[in-house]
């Protein structure tokens, strides 16, 4: 058995298990089995995703968009499940290819399975990310999230990831989160969704608690961060523009809506832990 290099890094707190893979030669053994022993936080490393960081090149997936972006961000969750996009995850994915000198400038691609993203690195040191723009699901059906003994009407929206976003009284009303929380109606959530629980702070200034599908609650979700924000700008009649600050447990990201629609996160990306791991 041979080790592999992985860089452990963050951003607000919602943690990830980079695995540098510039031609692709890992991807078939990053399966699910190695993906679950990577992220457990007391037999592996322990992350809530494990990013495989690849050039795009590499991976038929990706490989259309190759001459848009020339790196891939192969994202898993926890449990071996893969995701569209990470919001948190490519800032992270982002600051290595940058600390690395694997890319130069200030703005950089990053092919994701939702789509190119595009990254710009602020003056004072946090990322912005282009996020796209936030799709509202396609049905007049009503739908609702459960959870700590209570039901709440919810907005299910794709940042291109499922959400279900609720405004809660207090961030306490979702209870310990100890299991997932229920989505109905199920044709509503075809492919599950992670679930924001929102409160206001302030004039454009919300909280929130995250339940990521294929994790369980973490302490940040950059795509729920925009999900969360898309909401309450909709809810506040916010004009064009918007920006709203979002504190989450592991920190605070700010989201801004452009006119265009294209929604901006903004906020820290942390590289940590470096070594080597037997797969
Ligand atoms: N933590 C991420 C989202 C990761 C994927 C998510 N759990 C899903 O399955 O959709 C973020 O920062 O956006």
């Amino acid at each position: 058995m041979s080790g592999i290099s992985f860089v452990k890094g963050h951003g607000t707190q919602n943690d990830f298990v980079l695995i540098p893979d510039a031609d692709g030669t890992l991807a078939g053994r990053l399966d699910e089995k190695a993906v679950r022993r990577l992220a457990d936080r007391y037999a592996g490393i322990g992350a809530d995703g494990v990013i495989r960081v690849t050039r795009t090149e590499t991976s038929a997936e990706v490989r259309a968009v190759a001459d848009e972006a020339e790196w891939f961000m192969d994202y898993r969750n926890a449990d071996g499940s893969v995701a569209e996009m990470c919001g948190n995850g490519v800032r992270v994915m982002a600051r290595y290819l940058w600390e690395n000198g694997l890319v130069d400038g200030s703005v950089l691609t990053v092919a994701t399975r939702g789509g190119v993203r595009t990254v710009h690195a602020e003056p004072d040191g946090r990322l912005t990310v282009e996020m796209g723009r936030a799709k509202p699901a396609a049905t007049r059906q009503l739908a609702f999230v459960a959870a700590g003994g209570r039901t709440w009407e919810a907005t299910p929206v794709r940042v291109p990831n499922p959400h279900a976003v609720v405004f809660v009284d207090d961030l306490d009303d979702a209870g310990p989160l100890t299991s997932a929380p229920g989505l109905r109606p199920a044709a509503v959530f075809p492919d599950s969704a992670n679930v924001e629980f929102v409160v206001g702070r302030g004039h454009k200034h919300i909280a929130m608690r995250v339940w990521e599908r294929g994790v369980g609650e973490t302490r940040s979700c950059g795509t729920g961060v925009c999900a969360a924000a898309w909401a309450a700008m909709r809810r506040d009649g916010a004009g064009a523009g918007a920006r709203y600050t979002v504190d989450v447990p592991g920190g605070q990201l700010v989201v801004t809506e452009r006119p265009d629609g294209e929604l901006l996160l903004t906020g820290p990306a942390v590289l940590g832990l470096r070594g080597t791991v037997e797969l």
